[in-house]
């Protein structure tokens, strides 16, 4: 299936924020926050803060990222974590596509197994999908100032490294952004990847910062366990809205300081 990004406000070639949502194709919450965020940051919008970030930037949304894998999951299996390309050596399918970009490519963190939910590919960007975001993102390097990755579940907003426990550069930069406030009662954890949740080499926040996106979040949505992947329905937009809030206060901070 086809890959389908939007651009939201009038193209003008000025700085650009990325997010990808349904990387991973059971976390349903990840590309109903991109539609929620793109009927919600529209040019059309009143809301001033909306009208500031859509005057310093372009806006790339790509709300599903993993289509295949996500059509499977309404389909056949509700908790497909992976994309649904064929092995050659295994009759399982699927590459975990938050391993198969090219940071640490299959270190600690990742497996080398067709059959593993973290396998990492035959070698880094050997899937169309994680090809096609790092192409878009090596295109757009000296615009995109902002990538964000949208996952769930755990109430987190995790930054780079994840592919090792080394600190950032700008490591006290990215926690004071992430130092997001208490929203609707609930808490997002905040820190390095690799301390904060666990090694996961490969990941494409990692592969984006180290490309020069030195502001790059992962997003783990609503909620800690109660419903995990199956979020209810009626649990949506709560969790759209605390993170829309987020977002538009990353974006904010990063217009000033770019
Ligand atoms: N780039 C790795 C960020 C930390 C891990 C994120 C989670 C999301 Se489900 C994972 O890919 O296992
Ligand atoms: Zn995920
Ligand atoms: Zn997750």
């Amino acid at each position: 299936n086809h890959l389908l990004p939007i651009s939201v406000g009038e193209k003008q070639d000025k700085k650009a924020i990325w997010i990808d949502c349904g990387i991973h194709a059971r976390e349903w919450i990840s590309p109903a926050f991109c539609m929620w965020f793109v009927q919600n940051v529209s040019p059309i919008s009143p809301e001033p803060n909306i009208t500031h970030i859509l005057n310093h930037m372009d806006v790339y949304v790509l709300p599903v990222m993993n289509p295949d894998g996500y059509k499977y999951t309404w389909t056949t299996n509700r908790m497909w974590r992976k994309n649904r390309s064929y092995s050659t050596d295994s009759s399982c399918v699927g590459v975990d596509l938050n391993r198969n970009f090219d940071a640490n490519w299959c270190t600690e963190g990742a497996s080398d197994k067709p059959c593993s939910e973290i396998y990492c590919g035959a070698f880094p960007e050997s899937e169309p999908e994680s090809e096609a975001v790092a192409n878009f993102l090596r295109s757009h390097k000296d615009s995109v100032q902002l990538y964000l990755t949208i996952h769930s579940y755990s109430q987190m907003l995790l930054f780079p490294y994840s592919c090792t426990l080394d600190e950032a550069e700008n490591h006290n930069e990215l926690v004071s952004f992430a130092k997001i406030r208490r929203y609707y009662r609930n808490t997002y954890k905040y820190g390095a990847g690799g301390k904060t949740i666990y090694l996961a080499p490969g990941g494409s926040d990692d592969w984006a910062y180290n490309l020069g996106i030195k502001y790059s979040f992962t997003f783990e949505l609503q909620d800690r366990g109660r419903y995990g992947f199956l979020l209810p329905p009626s649990h949506i937009s709560k969790a759209c809205n605390e993170a829309l809030i987020a977002v538009k206060t990353i974006a904010l901070r990063v217009i000033e300081k770019t």
